[in-house]
């Protein structure tokens, strides 16, 4: 479990990127944070594994400040997705997704031959780990990336923006493959999109930020969809549905389009 505990962040010369946010992300659960550029969504992953500091309040991991621990031990211990991959260049793709489990005193041998596990696990022929990352295709390394975050067996997988440099297709797959992934490993996710369907297709929970990481709502996707708090989430979520397979279902009194998956797309007006 992850408490933010009243976190602010001012940055030095800057105004308040954070102001005095709390939430609790339950462990085994996926809670997405989406709101657009500068609401402070970075700066609230990176609380987590101390990339941040926050200026006052505190975050806590089952219980305890993080700023007890090693940053580096920490780090080493959270899983963390980038958009871009985060990958070295100049190693190969099995060398990139083996490289914690070696810091952590893993043998090479025993590091790459479960990396090459990994790679199966994010839908990667693990022929592909003798490539470089630039031998690759942008969806193809956003999965190493995953696979990486995931070497270290961590409690934990913060994940900023880890799909938003590809195409809607790929996005569509990488997204779906997620869904998969975390029904095996129940990890504890923090997701950070500005992208609200992916939150509602990804998150069990969302957190719509306005600007100054302040909480616009917090619910489900099903409880934001059928009542947002205000005109701010009201326009947040109403982009055009209409591509999708939809069905209808009675929630909460209200009428909510549904996609393939079950997942609340919309609510339709009576
Ligand atoms: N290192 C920094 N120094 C000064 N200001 C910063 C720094 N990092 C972020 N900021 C500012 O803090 C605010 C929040 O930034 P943050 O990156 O957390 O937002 P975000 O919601 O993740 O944005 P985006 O979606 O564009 O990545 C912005 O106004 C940004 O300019």
């Amino acid at each position: 479990m992850i408490e933010f505990e009243h976190v602010t962040k001012t940055y030095a010369g800057g105004a308040e990127a954070v102001s005095d946010f709390s939430c609790v992300v339950p462990s085994h659960r996926t809670v997405a944070f989406v709101g657009s550029s500068g609401s402070g969504k970075t700066t609230l992953l990176r609380m987590v594994n101390r990339m941040v500091e926050p200026t006052s309040g505190r975050v806590l991991i089952d219980g305890e400040d993080v700023r007890s621990r090693n940053p580096v031990e920490l780090r080493r211990s959270i899983g963390y997705v980038l958009q871009h991959g985060g990958l070295l260049p100049h190693r190969t793709v099995i060398d990139n997704v083996a490289t914690v489990p070696v810091l952590t005193g893993l043998s090479r041998r025993a590091a790459r031959s479960e990396a090459g596990a990994l790679l199966e696990r994010v839908g990667l022929d693990p022929a592909l780990g003798a490539r470089y990352p630039a031998q690759l295709s942008g969806g193809q390394q956003q999965r190493v990336g995953v696979a990486r975050a995931l070497a270290a067996d961590p409690n934990i997988l913060l994940m900023d923006e880890p799909f938003g440099a590809v195409d809607p297709i790929v996005r569509r797959e990488l997204q779906g493959e997620l869904v998969r992934l975390q029904s095996e490993l129940g990890k504890t996710i923090v997701f950070v999109t500005h992208d609200i369907d992916e939150a509602f297709l990804l998150g069990d929970e969302v957190i719509v930020l306005a600007a100054g990481g302040r909480i616009a709502q917090r619910g489900t996707p099903a409880e934001i969809l059928s009542n947002p708090a205000n005109d701010f989430v009201r326009e947040f979520v109403g982009a055009d549905r209409a591509e999708r397979r939809l069905h209808v279902a009675e929630v909460a009194g209200r009428t909510l389009a549904l996609d393939e998956t079950g997942r609340p797309v919309g609510v339709l007006a009576t």
